[in-house]
């Protein structure tokens, strides 16, 4: 069975403009939902309604949009309704007429003669239909009946067309048809069922119980014999995967915060002006005693009254001539100094009368005027901005305590996205209810813990949303419950995104909740099923959701959560470098490119091993034994990378154990199938991760 992607266009003045509502956008979408009669014929998905006004260049864009052979998810139907009357501002035709390469009189001929065969104001419509590249275009009308009587009248004949338009052969096409109507009636005999015929028809809408009403897709629907073979989406490379993401992230409005520990890691959203003068009142670098610099090394009466920390500079009487004063790292300097002698070039030459107290002491030093004085204003001057819009208040806490040696209690900042994460899968069991022993068949759920562990030690608020069976049903009601809640900008699952047949989350996503996946597939290793949608068409908007569904198999999860989510978030929460890190190193070992361009777990350090020092071994047969290659080391470049372990799988969290990066290795190609020792790879670093192994 083959899968064709639909889009529908609403042409209407009124319904762009809001004054009415759109109801046969929802009606296509449910003929669309039918499974065809015959298990030959194409799955029509749907993938997204837009509408516009009645205006020429405005439908020519989207169309232009959707007809681009590089358009993701590409679009090979497109229906478009309304605007095909007499009326002035009815110029759908004249909009899609000069876009086509071809024209395709039958679909419009049908179409008329059905129309006519009801009313003869059907006189009256001009539909034109049409190939542009590879998308067939069909302009409806904009009525809801009529439109669904023309699409039912062109629908027989649609798959076929789509199929010849794809460049499929008319011959290989019968053929093909042939051959699986006998094997439809006579199945293998393995295979044989007499319990069903294949005449399934999926109702055209279906009580989904959720708040949107939205149907259930015909993809789910569709019986397990006849569901797609192939992945309707097309792969998508990494750098496009990552920019497809960039143009669709949520914008987060500005909050005020408190200035406190909490600040660390958020981005300034306003500008800070020093209020005050650092420091407020002449400091005293040193500790030691305040004196004139002018009067020069000698021996000099010790004031009784010291300056001290925490003792207020009215408090300090002016320093007589001639006299010095006991002062401390950062006291006031009293009136009538000017440089302060540290304690180190001074001598005890007589004790007070009570025996505790300094009588005179000997200054041996020669100072400067100005010498160990913090002068007003000299580490931040008053009116000065300290920290601007975009800057992080970051881990080295600099920034926080610059705040909080102003005084500034809050500020604005980037609101930081709340993440929602659940794990899906009939299979799993959450640590809480899980008993000691599991029955074969039923595993424990490690990926909701690892993301939410991950992202959370990034700093990003997480909601743990719990693990949801792999049932259309199950899946629906969680998904719209959860894109209902208006305190979660960003859902992340696991699991349930592949080929299988309970693998519904794709379907769900974009039809049962009416999101919109940008690319459901990656060329990459692992993580080739990895899913991102959007919910809402205002990224600005409170309710507009960011969807990530990243493969099951706890590793993908891992390096999809690492490679696309994170750096999502921290763009959404505004900080300064969103991307991972990256940096070069020299391979220490050879290396299988696999055919997927692959994020390969690796351990890079920041010195050559000795034998004294080998890296760490992490080895499949987990021996423990230390590898030999830290004594072959020989390369003297400073940062050096290994595998984690050479032979990596998606399923196996101990080909991560112990990783602190990603190699990025290409694919193989037919001259080059391995990486060899000593060659240069780049590496993404898992930040945080990277401390364990520098030195
Ligand atoms: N016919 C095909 N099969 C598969 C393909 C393919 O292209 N065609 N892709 C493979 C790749 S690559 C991956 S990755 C996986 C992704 O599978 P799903 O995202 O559909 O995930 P599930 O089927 O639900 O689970 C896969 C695997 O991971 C285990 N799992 C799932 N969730 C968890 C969890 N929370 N904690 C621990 N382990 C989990 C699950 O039990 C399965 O073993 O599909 C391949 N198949
Ligand atoms: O892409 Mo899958 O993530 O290899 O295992
Ligand atoms: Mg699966």
């Amino acid at each position: 069975m083959r899968a064709y992607n639909v889009a529908i266009l609403v042409v209407s003045d009124s319904v762009s403009q809001g004054k009415s509502v759109d109801q046969t956008a929802a009606l296509l979408q449910a003929e669309l939902a039918i499974t065809p009669a015959a298990p030959s014929d194409t799955t029509l998905t749907f993938v997204e309604t837009r509408c516009v006004p009645d205006d020429i260049h405005v439908i020519q864009r989207v169309v232009k949009e959707w007809t681009d052979p590089d358009a993701i998810p590409p679009v090979q139907l497109i229906l478009t309704t309304g605007g095909t009357g007499l009326s002035a501002r009815d110029v759908t035709p004249e909009a899609i007429e000069p876009l086509l390469d071809r024209t395709c009189l039958g679909f419009t001929v049908a179409m008329l003669t059905h129309s006519l065969s009801i009313t003869p104001m059907a006189t009256l419509s001009r539909p034109v239909c049409g190939v542009r590249h590879q998308s067939l275009i069909i302009t409806l009308p904009g009525k809801p009946k009529a439109a669904v009587e023309n699409f039912q009248v062109v629908r027989p004949s649609l798959s076929h067309a789509l199929d010849l338009i794809q460049g499929l052969s008319s011959r290989e096409l019968h053929r093909q048809l042939e051959n699986t109507k006998l094997t439809a009636v006579n199945p293998p005999k393995e295979h044989r069922c007499t319990a069903h015929r294949h005449h399934h028809r999926t109702p055209s809408t279906q009580t989904s119980g959720g708040a949107t009403g939205a149907q259930i897709p015909s993809a789910i629907e569709t019986p397990v014999a006849f569901r797609p073979r192939e992945s309707p989406f097309p792969l998508v490379t990494v750098p496009q995967a990552e920019a497809i993401i960039r143009d669709h992230l949520k914008i987060l409005p500005i909050e005020t915060v408190p200035v406190g520990p909490a600040l660390i890691g958020r981005t300034l959203a306003q500008d800070i002006v020093a209020p005050v003068p650092v420091p407020a009142y002449r400091a005293s670098i040193v500790d030691g005693y305040a004196l004139l610099a002018i009067c020069g090394p000698g021996v000099y009466p010790v004031t009784p009254y010291p300056s001290l920390a925490g003792t207020l500079l009215q408090e300090l009487p002016m320093l007589p001539v001639e006299h010095i004063m006991r002062i401390s790292t950062g006291a006031p300097v009293p009136p009538g100094a000017d440089a302060v002698v540290m304690v180190e070039d001074t001598e005890l030459i007589e004790v007070a009368a009570d025996n505790r107290e300094e009588q005179s002491v000997a200054v041996h030093a020669r100072c400067q005027s100005g010498e160990n004085i913090r002068e007003i204003g000299s580490d931040i001057a008053q009116g000065q901005v300290v920290l601007g819009v975009g800057d992080s208040i970051s881990v080295s806490g600099a920034e926080l305590g610059t705040l909080m040696s102003l005084g500034i209690t809050q500020v604005q900042v980037y609101r930081l996205p709340v993440v929602g994460v659940f794990s899906t899968g009939s299979e799993l069991s959450s640590a809480e209810s899980t008993p000691s022993v599991l029955p074969a068949g039923k595993i424990r759920d490690s990926n909701r813990p690892s993301l939410i562990g991950i992202l959370q030690q990034h700093g990003f608020p997480v909601v743990d949303l719990g693990i949801v069976d792999d049932s259309t049903d199950a899946v629906s009601e969680f998904l719209r419950r959860h894109t209902e809640s208006q305190g979660i900008d960003v859902l992340v699952s696991s699991g349930g995104v592949s080929m299988g047949e309970k693998d519904v989350l794709k379907s769900v996503i974009q039809h049962g909740i009416g999101a919109r996946i940008h690319f459901g597939r990656v060329n990459m290793r692992p993580g080739k099923p990895t899913v991102f949608a959007t919910l809402g068409t205002d990224p600005a908007a409170v309710d507009y959701k960011l969807l990530f569904a990243l493969p099951g198999n706890p590793v993908s999860a891992i390096v999809t959560c690492y490679l696309y989510v994170l750096p999502s978030l921290r763009r959404m929460a505004r900080q300064a470098a969103p991307d991972n890190p990256r940096l070069q190193a020299k391979l220490q070992q050879s290396l299988t490119l696999d055919a997927r361009p692959e994020f390969h777990r690796g351990i890079v350090m920041a010195h050559t091993p000795s034998a004294a020092s080998p890296p760490l071994d992490n080895g499949y047969t987990s021996t423990m034994g230390r590898p030999t290659v830290a004594s072959e080391v020989h390369f003297p470049a400073p940062l050096v990378v290994w595998s984690a372990t050479r032979h990596q799988r998606s399923s196996r969290l101990m080909s991560f154990r112990h990783s602190n990066c990603l190699l990025v290795l290409p694919a193989h190609e037919a001259d080059r199938s391995t990486l060899e020792a000593g060659e240069t790879v780049e590496v993404v670093l898992l930040d945080t991760l990277w401390n364990t192994h520098t030195t």
